[in-house]
């Protein structure tokens, strides 16, 4: 018995409001829920699959993994607990809270807190309608979407999340960042998606590096990208990765990790074997310095009030 599929994040950020705006201005999200101090949101039928709550850290709060029915779920406890794995089972008051049927929890080896749940609540009387016309995310059996953790221990991280939730290996990339650091990035699937989760042994401040959101169609990618684009807050140019094929780009969050927004990803299929890479991309994902981000939207808008001021000049006499 092992985990089928990511169902929701949560993260605590310091700025709800910020976040209220990004994900349905810059995401296209659909608000479910707000209150001064929490915000959940929508991508597909399901009534919550993002949720911010307000703390100081910016980072990571947990991440929810489904299960498909109440005996899968007393699998999955038994499982964990055989492996040394500390099991909460949470309250209907929580379960509740968090519109499902049955809940658990535990904690992985990073300290991020897991919940295991099954009879997550579908919405479709509620059609999902994305305020910048996002023609939809692709979700259903491959859950919520990805994300990359970075860990002090990966032999500690991949124990857990392999050994414990039952996740796979699907590919190995050694993600050389400059003449002194390559990391080694692990690639793990719970179902077609071909990662849901990628863990780099890498101590650092931040937990998250990004989380990964799968749209329907390119054209709502390059949407995306614009809008980043106009505010200086595309941190990586769009690109398209050697292991899963993603043409994707990456902004960044008002909570200092950032978001791959990408579309046209392949799924590990049938006896799929493990293989490794050299690089992230085959072509594009360039890093766009602080300096330059903020040089091209200005410079770019400036030429164009320049350009526009020659037009509308009075014709010389
Ligand atoms: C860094 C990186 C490499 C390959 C696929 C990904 O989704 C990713 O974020
Ligand atoms: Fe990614």
């Amino acid at each position: 018995m092992s985990v089928q599929r990511l169902g929701y994040m949560g993260f605590e950020v310091a700025d709800v409001p910020a976040w209220r705006a990004f994900m349905t201005e810059k995401l296209g999200a659909m608000e479910a829920s707000s209150s001064e101090n929490s915000a959940r949101f929508r991508i597909d039928s399901r009534s919550w699959r993002l949720m911010v709550e307000k703390g100081p850290s910016d980072d990571i709060s947990l991440s929810g993994y489904e299960v498909e029915s109440e005996d899968s779920l007393l699998a999955i406890k038994k499982r964990l607990e055989a492996h040394g794995i500390e099991v909460t089972t949470e309250s209907g008051e929580l379960a509740d809270d968090r519109g499902v049927l049955g809940l658990i929890s535990c904690t992985d080896t990073a300290n991020t807190r897991v919940e295991i749940y099954y009879g997550a609540t579908e919405l479709f009387e509620k059609p999902f309608i994305s305020p910048t016309g996002v023609s939809g995310f692709t979700t259903g059996d491959q859950g919520f979407g990805h994300y990359v953790l970075a860990v002090p221990d990966i032999d500690a991280a991949l124990d857990f999340y392999v050994k414990g939730l039952g996740f796979h290996l699907s590919d190995i990339i050694d993600w050389k960042l400059n003449d002194e650091l390559t990391v080694k990035l692990h690639f793990l699937h719970c179902n077609g998606r071909h990662h849901t989760l990628a863990l780099a042994g890498l101590p650092g401040a931040k937990k998250t590096h990004h989380f990964m959101l799968e749209t329907k169609h390119m054209d709502d990618v390059g949407l995306a990208y614009d809008k980043f684009d106009a505010d200086g807050t595309v941190v990586m140019t769009l690109g398209r990765h050697t292991n899963d094929h993603m043409l994707s780009f990456y902004g960044a969050t008002p909570s200092g990790f950032a978001v791959e927004y990408g579309w046209g990803a392949r799924q590990v299929e049938p006896g799929w074997s493990v293989v490794r890479y050299d690089k992230i991309s085959i072509w594009g994902h360039k890093f766009v310095a602080e300096r330059d981000r903020q040089v091209s939207s200005n410079a770019i808008e400036d030429e164009l009030i320049d350009i526009d001021a020659t037009l509308s000049a009075p014709a010389q006499a």
